[in-house]
């Protein structure tokens, strides 16, 4: 369908593919001073209908901005992603806050459907203002691009102070997570007011989606920390295959599905039940930066290493036996000894040893380059979204015996309530401030 223009106007806007072509047009349009660019986006209107199509009819690699729940949760994981965290300006008010989480979704909404961020965008706007977007995507399709957009703890107060009224609406589990054995968190790889989550079947489009929603939010949020990754880390649905992770492995294997309605109940949506009610909808999302010790494990055998994770390396089936979608186990024993460790990463991680706990893992390899040693500065993106934060709470700390943390270092860390979909004509956040 044609997508609904940014001022509701029953017009189809230039895709970022027919863009280019438009541009004369544009320059014309500027020159007789039709409108004047703009920083921000202009004041949102109606959200499009999900499912524009702007690439020429199709609607692949589009996922629809607006809906029950925010996209990117259990979309078919992309390869690539940008996260970003935003603090507030010391200046910004309720007004502030309430308008780019409009200006936001208005933008994302767009950027989904492989549009520009605003009607005038990269090359439509006046010769005498920079452009609304920064170009870098112009020619390119939606590439499955996802947006999500959290609420860190200290947005709803900071050192005591409700900044924006709203210390009131604060999640009652929505803190910073407790310290645990071996964490050496980094402040600049951690927490944050707000995050932005892209993700993307290419990097230009997951970075450009940040870039301009920084650009939005400017004068009133600024970038904390952000974080790019590569080579998914799960898989979301049953038919993407099991990606592997820098050590090897392959990593998503036992994860919460988006065909799994009963599990998505159970474990990753904020039900109408849970407190508070804006929520409901919505999630929770945890952002670990873990290190992995990349060279000290590539001198680990092979066989140790399988020990370690508690799966075969080859074809990522459980120690006990099977395939890799064969169900681990742990009564099974070999020469006497259990056939996974007692100690290894999948049978401490599992949900038997965990009262049940799960976790839909959304994660990602990331290298930041090498060290002054030439060691590589490279680890797992770790992301999981969950109904409630003590269901990581739970995992991380039976994970203290695990083998594997001889291997790794957890970096960063930051969680953030995901609020539900936008509405059509509505916003991210919105249920919040009703
Ligand atoms: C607290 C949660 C988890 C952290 C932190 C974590 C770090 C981490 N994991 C791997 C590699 C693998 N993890 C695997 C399975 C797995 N991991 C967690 C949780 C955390 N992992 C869970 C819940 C599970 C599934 C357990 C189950 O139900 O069987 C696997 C096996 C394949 C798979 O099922 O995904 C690997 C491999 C690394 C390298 C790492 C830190 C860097
Ligand atoms: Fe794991």
């Amino acid at each position: 369908m044609t997508p609904v223009t940014p001022d509701g106007a029953d017009r189809p806007a230039p895709s970022r593919r027919t863009a280019l072509g438009l541009g004369a047009a544009g320059v014309a349009a500027g020159a007789i001073g039709a409108t004047l660019g703009r920083l921000t986006a202009p004041a949102p209107g109606p959200l499009p209908v999900g499912g524009g199509s702007p690439t020429g009819g199709s609607t692949a690699g589009v996922h629809p901005f607006v809906g029950e729940h925010q996209s990117g949760i259990t979309t078919p994981v992309q390869d690539h992603l940008h996260l970003a965290a935003f603090d507030m300006s010391s200046r910004a008010t309720r007004e502030d806050l309430v308008a780019l989480l409009q200006e936001w979704s208005y933008a994302a909404s767009r950027l989904t459907q492989g549009l520009d961020v605003s009607a005038s965008g990269a090359v439509a706007g006046p010769l005498t203002a920079p452009p609304d977007d920064t170009g870098e995507a112009l020619g390119l399709p939606a590439s499955s691009l996802t947006i999500t957009i959290g609420l860190g703890p200290t947005l709803f107060e900071l050192d005591g102070v409700d900044r924006f009224g709203i210390a009131d609406r604060r999640p009652p589990g929505l803190a910073p997570l407790p310290p645990f054995l071996g964490d050496v968190l980094k402040a600049e790889a951690s927490h944050g007011d707000l995050c932005v989550q892209a993700c993307a079947d290419d990097p230009q489009v997951a970075v450009h989606a940040v870039r301009n929603l920084s650009r939005i939010a400017f004068g009133r949020a600024h970038v904390r920390w952000s974080q790019m990754g590569f080579g998914r880390t799960s898989r979301t649905t049953a038919d993407q295959a099991t990606p592997r992770n820098l050590f090897g492995f392959k990593d998503g294997t036992a994860n919460v599905l988006a065909d799994d309605d009963a599990a998505l109940a159970e474990s990753v949506w904020v039900a109408s039940g849970d407190e508070p009610a804006w929520l409901t909808g919505g999630s929770y999302l945890v952002a670990r930066k873990i290190e992995m010790l990349m060279e000290t494990w590539d001198r680990v055998q092979l066989g140790e290493q399988q020990t370690i994770v508690g799966r075969d390396k080859t074809i990522g089936a459980p120690l006990s036996g099977g395939t890799e979608m064969t169900a681990p186990d742990f009564d099974v024993e070999v020469d006497g000894a259990p056939a996974i460790d007692v100690a290894s990463h999948v049978r401490l991680a599992h949900p038997d040893n965990n009262g049940g706990a799960r976790l839909l893992r959304r994660g990602y390899n990331y290298v930041d380059g090498s060290n002054a040693l030439g060691r590589l500065d490279a680890g797992l993106f770790f992301l999981a979204y969950v109904r409630d934060l003590e269901q990581f709470v739970t995992v991380q700390r039976t994970l203290s015996t695990d083998l594997l943390n001889e291997y790794v270092r957890h970096i960063g860390s930051a969680t953030f309530a995901i609020p539900p979909g936008a509405r059509v004509g509505g916003f991210v956040g919105e249920t919040l401030f009703a």
